[in-house]
């Protein structure tokens, strides 16, 4: 007799920050599934209910709070022996009330930084990567100077914005205008430079990708992303234990033009269920990031539309 299906459940849940970049957490009753682990406080979407609302009731109903308005941040389903779980993470951008255990349950405001040594249900992996991640992934032109460059880096928000150094990777100046702008960068490719440039991630292209199946996952210890553009793709980057990657072209670009783009319900069916945090790139821009988020993506990346204006293409 075929085994019965398991349960299928969706569940909404708050990244509540304090204005002080601590979040606030609450521990799982021992009884319940997941018992005992920290979670972002949320619990089941009730049917036909939208997701604003239904973190709104549950926050009022576990921590007391008024008012909660939230926007989606990423969106994870996972596989428990015992039950398939869809969880949409919602950032909350504003709330009335002090959070506190309406349930008895332990509530607390953790640092950013804290966040790793607490003990999160598996499913919350790829929101702690995200966590870690800017909305957007800048990757500066090649066309330009370097000295164009590194001016352009310096008008880069770093709260909002990451640098993929592509073609800029072995240049120490610009890892250095990184640096001292505060921006995570990633390296392409090479290891030993994300290394020594202190890289905030190491991200592997195509035939990085191969090196790194052939001669083992490279030694480093930031974050690990791999440029994919095909369900093959996002399995070795997965199999090598990538943390996020980047799927493209979701649309046409003048840069690729034989390259078939996926649009963006062939990207949410390539990403679906899969435990990477992911960026949405090719033909993309910073205003695409709520269509981006809809569509399964933690954030946005490419070159146009996202390198500051003032500098002269
Ligand atoms: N709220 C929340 N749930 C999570 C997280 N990570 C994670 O795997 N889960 C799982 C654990 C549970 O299987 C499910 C949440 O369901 P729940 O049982 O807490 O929902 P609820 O509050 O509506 O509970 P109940 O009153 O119906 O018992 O999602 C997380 O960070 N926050």
């Amino acid at each position: 007799m075929p085994a019965a299906p398991l349960p299928e459940i969706v569940v909404v849940a708050g990244i509540i920050p304090d204005g002080d970049d601590r979040l606030c957490l609450s521990r799982r009753p021992e009884h319940k599934h997941q018992g005992g682990l920290w979670e972002f406080p949320g619990g089941k979407v009730e049917p036909g209910e939208p997701l604003e609302r239904a973190l709104a009731r549950e926050l009022h109903e576990e921590l007391g709070l008024e008012e909660v308005r939230s926007r989606p941040f990423l969106t994870v389903r996972h596989r428990y022996p015992d039950l398939h779980v869809t969880l949409h993470f919602r950032e909350v951008t504003a709330f009335t009330g002090e959070p506190h255990g309406r349930e008895g349950q332990p509530v607390e405001w953790v640092p950013r930084s804290g966040l790793s040594a607490r003990a999160f249900p598996a499913a919350n992996r790829p929101v702690a990567v995200a966590l870690q991640l800017p909305p957007e992934w800048v990757i500066p032109p090649e066309t330009l100077d370097e000295a164009q460059v590194i001016a352009g880096l310096s008008r880069l928000d770093p709260a909002r914005q990451g640098v993929y150094l592509r073609g800029w990777s072995d240049r120490p100046a610009v890892a250095a205008a990184c640096r001292a702008r505060g921006l995570r960068f990633w390296i392409r490719d090479d290891a030993g430079a994300a290394r020594r440039e202190g890289a905030f991630g190491l991200h592997l292209s195509g035939e990085g990708l191969t090196r790194a199946e052939r001669d083992g996952a490279p030694g480093f210890d930031g974050l690990l992303s791999v440029a994919c553009h095909d369900a093959a793709q996002i399995e070795r980057a997965m199999a090598l234990g990538a943390d996020m990657a980047t799927l493209s072209p979701v649309r046409a670009t003048p840069t690729h033009p034989e390259a078939v783009p996926l649009g963006w319900e062939g990207f949410a069916d390539l990403i679906a269920g899969n435990p990477l945090v992911f960026y949405a790139l090719g033909g993309v821009g910073p205003d695409d990031l709520t269509t981006a988020r809809a569509h399964g993506a933690y954030g946005v990346a490419g070159i146009r539309g996202f390198w500051p204006a003032c500098v002269d293409l």
